[in-house]
């Protein structure tokens, strides 16, 4: 086990023009955790994520992963990592075997070809493995980018929105494999999500984000309780409406810096 955490996010800033997408965060995951991001649209949640992996440069901060300074020495931590999101597109005209096996290939997969055929079995994509990817609906195009998050069986995998556009059976079975997945190999998991049911379900620890700045943070549980509502779901309402013990909870995270 490691002694730092698997990710480790000090002052991290992304600023676009006039906009500060991400703004001062500060956070860390510990080995086996699974962390919610949460906020509404525009809240800095996908540029954090893309500054993880190295694909967006911050304009301040330092990102560690896995104890890696990710952004002098990425290429160290990037074969443990993987991700998928609604926003990054696999390439359309291969088909999702040929795709699995470029992933495969650059992550260093041993045994790749056994490999793909037990994650297309797990994520239910095994009908479809020589169809090109682009010509997929959008429920099966995600269990294909969940496919490739997991070829590597990554130590930290990071998720955004991975249910997004799945149907409630298959979301459902989705998140009871992250879940078994999570439990049998102890990966440390960043799950950027809208759906509160799912944050509930599979998050240790949730930063509510707004504007880029942490507005909250703590377990559901905690949150639920500070908040003085029933979910998750009442929660985000509070913190997007600016409303109830939330505001309060925005005024004492502004009162304390
Ligand atoms: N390439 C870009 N150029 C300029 N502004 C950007 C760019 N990408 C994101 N932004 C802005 O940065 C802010 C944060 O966007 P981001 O995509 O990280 O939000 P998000 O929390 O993932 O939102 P959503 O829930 O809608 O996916 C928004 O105000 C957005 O308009």
């Amino acid at each position: 086990m490691l002694a730092v955490p698997s990710i480790d996010v000090r002052h991290l800033r992304k600023v676009y023009g006039e906009v500060v997408a991400v703004d001062d965060l500060t956070f860390a995951v510990q080995h086996g955790a699974v962390l919610g991001l949460l906020g509404g649209n525009g809240a800095g949640k996908t540029t954090t994520i893309s500054m993880l992996l190295g694909l967006l440069e911050p304009t301040a901060g330092e990102i560690h992963v896995l104890g890696i300074d990710m952004r002098r020495q990425r290429y160290a931590a990037l074969p443990r990592m993987n991700f998928s999101s609604p926003y990054v597109d696999l390439p359309h005209r291969l088909t999702v075997r040929q795709n699995l096996l470029f992933y495969g290939r650059l992550y260093g997969v041993k045994q790749l070809r056994r490999r793909i055929d037990e994650i297309a079995e797990l994520m239910q994509v095994a009908a479809f493995l020589d169809r090109q990817t682009g010509k997929l609906s959008a429920g099966q195009k995600t269990r294909v980018a969940l496919a490739k998050a997991l070829i590597n069986k990554p130590d930290v995998l990071l998720l955004d929105e991975p249910t997004a556009s799945l149907d409630p059976d298959t979301a459902d079975w989705v998140r009871t494999y992250l879940k078994d997945y999570q439990a049998q190999t102890q990966a440390t998991i960043l799950l950027a999500s809208h759906n509160m049911s799912e944050v509930e379900r599979l998050c240790d620890d949730v930063i509510l984000l707004q504007s880029g700045r942490v507005f909250d943070r703590g377990s559901p549980r905690e949150l639920i309780e500070r908040f003085g509502r029933e979910d998750m779901e009442q929660v985000f309402l509070d913190m997007a409406r600016g409303r109830g013990r939330g505001l309060e909870a925005l005024r004492r995270n502004e009162a304390a810096k």
